[in-house]
Formats: C-alpha cells, structure tokens, sequence
C-alpha cells in the first residue's frame, strides 16, 4: 500500500430496499479495512436479477440515501449513482474501469456477502476485478467465508469481515411491506416511512 493512498469500499446493491444489514455491513467494511470511504453503488440495471419487477432505481437511491444520511450513517458513506445513469446492464467491472480513470490513484475494496461471493465468478469480467481490487466479504447465511474453487486458481486479495450473521433481506423487507406489515425492524423506521409513503412493494 502506497503511504498516503486512498483505501475505498465499493459497495454494491440492488438495495430494494436497503436495510440494516446492508449498514452493518458498511460498517464493517469501514472499520475493518480503515477505509477513508465506502461508495454505495445503487445498480441501475442488475442483469443477474433482469426478470424481477423492481422499485425505480430513483427510489432505491432515495433509500440508501436517507440510511446513509440518516442515525447510523457517516459522512465517509457516499452514494454513488454512476449506475444509475448509464443504460444497459449495469457491470460491475464497467463502472470501476470508469472510476479507476477518474482516480487512479486510490485502493479499492468490492465489499460484498457471501450469496455474491457464491456467484462472483458469473460476474461480467470478473478476472480483471480481481486485478483491479481485493475482496472484502462478510458471511451470509452461514457462519462462513468460502471462496470458490474458480477463484482460488487465480491470483486475489480476500478478506472476510468481522460482523455478526445477520438474516435481515431485502426479501424479507419487501415481504413485509407486501403484506400492509412494519418494515421498520429489517430497514429502520426512516426508510419504512419512505416505502409507505411511496407505496413502494404494496403489490409484490
Ligand atoms: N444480511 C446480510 N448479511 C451480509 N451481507 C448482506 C446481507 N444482506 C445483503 N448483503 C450483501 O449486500 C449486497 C447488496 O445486497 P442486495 O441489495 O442484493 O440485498 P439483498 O438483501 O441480498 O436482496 P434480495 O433479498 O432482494 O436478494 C450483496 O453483496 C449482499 O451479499
Ligand atoms: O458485474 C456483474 O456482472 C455483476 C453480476 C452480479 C452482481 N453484480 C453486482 O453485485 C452487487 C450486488 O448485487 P445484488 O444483485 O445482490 O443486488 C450489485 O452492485 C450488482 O451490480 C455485478
């Protein structure tokens, strides 16, 4: 590490809704890594989820943007909608590329939990995120961080995070949100306040 660079967190998500595992998790990533800031990259178009109706991609970057904003948050959280703004799906690899033009000097951090990790080797150029930043993961499901066997024939950087198995999803808030339930204990009572307001998944 070059003394003075730059450490981000490059922080993926549909985030339909964002919830509080996602914060911890950012959380995790910020404190573990002493990142000078992690970017929350709202997915315009997430084409591994293409056959699922999902909230407009304005509304989910209000969401995050009132999490990160919001008790909890930190001025090192910044929403990211690079994503948002471009057509076609939205790659990862793309979108790093593009940012790594604007500052090349920083170090970058794909913060992700381990259902992503499972299927990282499906991802759009994966070998070349692989060169271009290491990998920061937090277990899911599972008390485990487990790399898949495509990944471990090449060379990376992997680090799992310290952060408490938590079973809070997006899933699970829209399934609340669905059926006229409090959303507030998997998001938090701002965002649950914007999905009411919004009626946002009031039809999943
Ligand atoms: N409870 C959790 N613990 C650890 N990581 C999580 C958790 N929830 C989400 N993540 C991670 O946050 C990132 C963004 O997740 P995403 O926006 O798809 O939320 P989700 O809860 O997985 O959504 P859905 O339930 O709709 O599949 C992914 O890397 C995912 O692995
Ligand atoms: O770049 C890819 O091919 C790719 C494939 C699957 C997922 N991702 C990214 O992984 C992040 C988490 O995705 P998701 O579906 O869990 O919201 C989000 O930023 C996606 O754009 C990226």
């Amino acid at each position: 590490m070059r003394s003075g660079q730059r450490q981000i967190g490059w922080f993926g998500g549909s985030f339909d809704p964002v919830h509080r595992a996602h914060l911890a998790l950012a959380w995790a990533a910020l404190d573990g890594l002493v990142l000078d800031e992690v970017r929350w990259v709202v997915a315009g178009r997430p084409w591994q989820k293409a056959g699922r109706r999902m909230a407009p991609a304005e509304d989910r970057a209000a969401m995050v943007r009132l999490m990160i904003e919001g008790e909890g948050g930190d001025p090192r959280f910044v929403l990211d909608d690079r994503e948002m703004k471009r057509a076609g799906p939205s790659y990862t690899l793309d979108s790093v590329r593009e940012y790594q033009r604007e500052r090349p000097d920083d170090a970058l951090w794909l913060v992700l939990g381990q259902d992503q990790l499972d299927g990282f080797t499906s991802w759009h150029g994966w070998e070349e995120l692989v060169e271009r930043m290491g990998l920061a993961v937090a277990a899911r499901a599972q008390d485990e961080v487990k790399a898949p066997a495509a990944l471990l024939d090449r060379p990376h950087r992997l680090v799992r995070l310290a952060m408490p198995t938590l079973q809070w999803s997006s899933t699970e808030a829209r399934r609340l949100a669905a059926s006229g339930a409090d959303a507030s204990p998997v998001v938090g009572d701002t965002v649950a306040g914007y999905i009411a307001r919004h009626r946002l998944y009031s039809e999943n």
